[in-house]
């Protein structure tokens, strides 16, 4: 779905070029549930805002399904990440004065879906991630865990091919943490590309590959056996 060929991207400042991402090379299957780690400053969050297309690369090929990225305009791209590309964010960033479906519906609005097709797809997402009983109330109403689950309807309404999530679980305590990443996991194995940045090495196990960055560079990618591989192994 996605390959990175020799990426670079490259910050100036005051007489100092940070490499935020230094030749990267990656490839992404459909399907797969990435876990990005490492230590601040590594280049995680510009490693997403690249994938999401919100940030331009220095050097190297960016190829997005059949699209060359590096080579596209800023209205293709812009067209691309909102066809493909939905967002989760450690903050949530939910329109205060809007109700739960109607930040869930606005991304519908931006694609000019139908108003009963609207309808249909929000009451879809609100079951989905189990708060139709909230869908009058203003997110300020909501508990953090809810709100999240909120904005993970949102950013999947438009079922978007890939989800990008920036420590979604950030703000969140220990419980609420794993009914976000257990949601992540089961949308993950309906069929969702998920490229999540992470501080939680605990959580590393709901994906299905672990990149670790150090300096702009991969310095691990493994992938993670699941409970049918391990079995597989032991039952020989
Ligand atoms: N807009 C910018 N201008 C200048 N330098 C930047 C910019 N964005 C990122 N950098 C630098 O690039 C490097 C990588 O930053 P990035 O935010 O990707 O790291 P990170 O791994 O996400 O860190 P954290 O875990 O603290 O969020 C850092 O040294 C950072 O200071």
């Amino acid at each position: 779905m996605i390959t990175f060929n020799n990426i670079s991207r490259s910050f100036i400042g005051d007489e100092v070029e940070t490499v935020a991402i230094d030749k990267m090379s990656l490839t992404i299957k459909k399907g797969e549930f990435l876990s990005v780690l490492g230590p601040s400053g590594c280049g995680k969050s510009t490693l997403l805002n690249v994938l999401g297309m919100l940030d331009s690369i220095d050097q190297g090929e960016f190829k997005f399904q059949t699209h060359q990225v590096e080579t596209s305009s800023e209205k293709q791209r812009a067209q691309l990440r909102k066809n493909n590309i939905g967002f989760i964010f450690q903050s949530f960033n939910l329109i205060d004065e809007l109700t739960v479906e109607q930040n869930i519906e606005l991304p519908l609005y931006y694609h000019k879906v139908a108003k009963d097709e609207r309808k249909r797809l929000v009451d879809q997402v609100l079951q989905r991630v189990d708060i139709t009983h909230r869908r009058k109330h203003l997110p300020a109403k909501l508990s953090g865990g809810q709100q999240q689950r909120v904005a993970i309807a949102r950013a999947i309404v438009t079922k978007p091919a890939l989800i990008l999530a920036d420590e979604p679980t950030g703000n969140l305590d220990s419980k609420n943490s794993v009914q976000v990443m257990e949601l992540l996991q089961q949308l993950n194995k309906a069929g969702s590309t998920i490229v999540m940045v992470t501080h939680a090495p605990e959580h590393v196990h709901y994906g299905t590959r672990v990149l670790e960055l150090l300096d702009g560079k991969i310095v691990k990618d493994e992938h993670i056996a699941s409970f049918t591989d391990i079995s597989e192994v032991a039952c020989g």
